[in-house]
């Protein structure tokens, strides 16, 4: 027997028929009992009572705009029925949207390793560069497209979601709309399409989840998150939704918290923490750099490698050691002014100075400067592998061979 999750789109118009927004029901249906069942009459009757004020003569449609199928085992809160949508003895097959950023072609390459070249698919909205589109499976994909979307999932039987799309921090708040767009309304697609699948899904959220009124050295996984930028607001809004679904249609939701994450052959894509990762290409190339974040600016950051291990780590881990569904995950917290010190260590002519861009500095100042990441290390044995020595060296050495290759081609 199959249930199924209705969208209900509540239409108002107003005396004059022009249509007022929609605005959306979500509702459970068994087979042709949906229009009887109680929860869909009271939520109808509590909409149209909200909507119709007396002195106004509007009427109301209602429609299904969209239908989810899900198995009875999804509507369960039995967290045991919540992490297996593929056989135990099958690799997953992996989507991964947004995968031409920072991080999307890093993970393809760890789970194709892991799971077979043909069983990790990258998708994005821009062109792959020629060794992407080589490497494995790259397909278009807008998430904010649901019917596209639905069709990827179910044509290649997918039963993995990695939801990379974004906008990111400075990105977003010099595009609030566009970063609404994919963050929130693109959120929801996933979300919709993972429940309606039984995928499992992985969304990860971000340092900047938090907000000036969060204790920020520490930050806890629970406390206060009232963050001011829109690409924070929308991640807390992924974290709860996910979290929402988990509880409330057995989704099997995993999140991370990422701090700034710092890679050598993958650019930024226009966060708060990209001066972390500039700084080593112009340090190798020019031996100086000029930061856009005062010297004192305290952030949690992490090498990709770890980061990626961390992640493939959360969507193995099975279910009962996950006592939660969003975890904070850390390795290092440091400052221009640390950093630009452990750089001088290998290139000792190197000179940083500061040239502050006062909107990446006021979110930096809002964000954490240490990670609490006590519960993942706990419950599914997160552990980190580079530390700011480490990481440093690491990044020299690619960037270093990377440009010596490229003067020798
Ligand atoms: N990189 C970090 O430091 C960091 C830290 C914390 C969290 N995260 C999160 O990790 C994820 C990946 O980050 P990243 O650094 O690779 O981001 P990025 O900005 O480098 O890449 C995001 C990708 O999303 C794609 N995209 C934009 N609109 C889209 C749409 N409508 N449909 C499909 N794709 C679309 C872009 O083309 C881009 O390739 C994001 O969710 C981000 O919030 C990243
Ligand atoms: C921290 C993270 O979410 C991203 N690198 C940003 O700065 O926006």
């Amino acid at each position: 027997m199959t249930a199924s999750l209705d969208i209900l789109s509540i239409t108002v118009y107003n005396d004059q028929e022009k249509r007022i927004e929609p605005f959306y029901l979500y509702s459970f249906r068994l087979s042709r009992l949906v229009t009887e069942m109680p929860v869909i009459r009271a939520l109808t009757k509590a909409a149209k009572q909200a909507l119709l004020t007396p002195g106004c003569r509007c009427r109301t449609a209602v429609t299904a705009v969209r239908t989810i199928s899900v198995s009875p085992r999804q509507v369960t809160s039995d967290a045991s029925f919540h992490s297996v949508s593929f056989s135990e003895t099958d690799h997953p097959k992996v989507l991964i949207t947004g995968g031409l950023g920072q991080l999307g072609v890093g993970l393809a390459k760890i789970l194709r390793k892991r799971f077979g070249n043909n069983n990790v698919i990258l998708s994005d909205i821009r062109k792959p560069p020629s060794h992407v589109f080589h490497s494995g499976p790259f397909i278009y994909s807008d998430i904010l497209d649901y019917k596209n979307l639905r069709e990827i999932v179910v044509n290649n039987r997918i039963t993995w979601l990695v939801h990379y799309s974004a906008v990111l921090s400075a990105v977003g708040e010099a595009n609030v709309q566009l970063a609404r767009e994919v963050n929130i309304t693109g959120l929801h697609n996933i979300l919709d399409i993972a429940a309606e699948h039984g995928l499992r899904l992985f969304v990860p959220s971000t340092i900047g989840a938090f907000g000036p009124t969060s204790p920020r050295d520490p930050t806890p996984d629970l406390c206060v998150q009232r963050p001011r930028t829109i690409y924070g607001v929308s991640k807390v809004h992924a974290e709860l939704m996910g979290e929402y679904y988990h509880h409330r249609y057995g989704l099997d939701f995993r999140c991370l918290r990422y701090p700034g994450i710092i890679s050598a052959d993958s650019q930024p894509g226009g966060g708060t923490t990209d001066y972390a990762v500039a700084i080593f290409h112009d340090a190798s190339k020019n031996g100086k750099f000029e930061c856009n974040l005062k010297p004192g600016t305290r952030l949690p950051m992490m090498y990709i490698d770890d980061c990626l291990r961390a992640t493939l780590e959360v969507m193995e881990a099975p279910t009962e050691q996950l006592r939660m569904r969003t975890y904070n995950i850390n390795a290092m917290s440091f400052s221009p002014e640390e950093l630009a010190a452990e750089v001088k260590k290998q290139i000792p002519d190197f000179q940083i100075t500061y040239n502050i861009d006062h909107i990446r500095q006021a979110i930096a100042d809002s964000w954490p400067m240490n990670f609490d990441d006590g519960n993942a290390r706990n419950d599914w044995g997160w552990k980190h592998d580079y530390d700011l020595p480490e990481l440093v060296t690491t990044m020299l050495n690619f960037i270093g061979s990377d440009s010596r290759l490229a003067h020798a081609n």
